[in-house]
């Protein structure tokens, strides 16, 4: 059964068209990645999936009582809060010591419980909020740009970790990443967003079809061609996304 399907949405903010057109379907176990250059709409295509923001045409339908898990791109916690990890994974539902233990285990940070939140690494946070997210028993994990600010191995084993939390649990991922080398060998499918979808497919369809190439580039590959966005084909309609070099 179809965890997710999205019709057609389009979301504004205010005066800018962030999303339109965009219809896809989650399907339980498969890891989805979406790409796109900053502000081609990828977090609020997630945010419209769960629910956080309200589409002004299309429609979402979640299955009965799907269970999701959210790791967001940023945490917004006043740093003069006392918030502990352990607190922290009370947040929204309370959880057993020995569940929260065995959640900071599975996802490599055990024993930080009583550490300030505002007090971790960004590595440690990120598998802080990845723990908070599989307490729920999620069907679906959802993942925004979570390894922002990793260097490479550790981007690469918090992957890693996600792929065996799949395979473990079953549960789908949709995620956000700016790793294009990640993306291609950790997804069974990619999504290319830019307010639309560019292009679709496996990673190797979509690694070769033009309008891929022509927002990512195909010369000089790695973290750099992200943000050159070449794209000269027409949208044939009016909406805001820098269409130029982002650096
Ligand atoms: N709360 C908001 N109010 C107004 N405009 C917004 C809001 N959130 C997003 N936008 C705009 O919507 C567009 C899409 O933003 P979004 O954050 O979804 O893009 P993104 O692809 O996730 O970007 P990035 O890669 O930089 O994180 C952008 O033009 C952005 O400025």
């Amino acid at each position: 059964m179809t965890l997710i399907h999205a019709e057609n949405l389009e979301v504004r903010h205010g005066g800018t068209l962030a999303l339109h057109d965009v219809s896809l379907d989650l399907e339980p176990g498969e890891i989805v990645t979406i790409v796109g250059p900053n502000g081609s709409g990828k977090s609020t295509l997630l945010r419209a999936l769960i629910g956080a923001v309200a589409p002004s045409r299309g429609f979402v339908k979640r299955a009965p009582g799907l269970k999701i898990g959210y790791v967001p791109q940023k945490l917004h916690i006043d740093p003069t809060l006392p918030m502990s990890v352990r607190r922290f994974l009370d947040l929204p539902n309370r959880v057993s010591d020995a569940e929260a233990e065995q959640a900071l285990a599975w996802t490599g940070v055990q024993g930080l419980e009583k550490r300030q939140i505002a007090a971790l690494s960004g590595g440690q946070l990120q598998r802080v909020l990845l723990a908070r997210a599989l307490l729920s028993g999620p069907q679906v994990l959802m993942l925004d740009e979570a390894t922002q600010g990793l260097d490479q191995p550790a981007s690469a084993a918090f992957y890693q970790l996600i792929e065996d939390m799949r395979n473990t649990i079953g549960c789908a991922v949709l995620m956000v990443s700016h790793e294009l080398h990640v993306v291609m060998s950790a997804s069974d499918r990619v999504i290319c967003l830019n307010g639309h979808i560019c292009c679709e497919g496996t990673p190797e369809v979509v690694e070769a079809a033009p309008a891929y190439r022509e927002l990512f580039g195909t010369g000089t590959g790695g973290a750099l061609a992200l943000y050159r966005h070449e794209h000269n084909h027409d949208h044939d309609h009016a909406h805001d996304h820098a269409h130029e070099a982002a650096e």
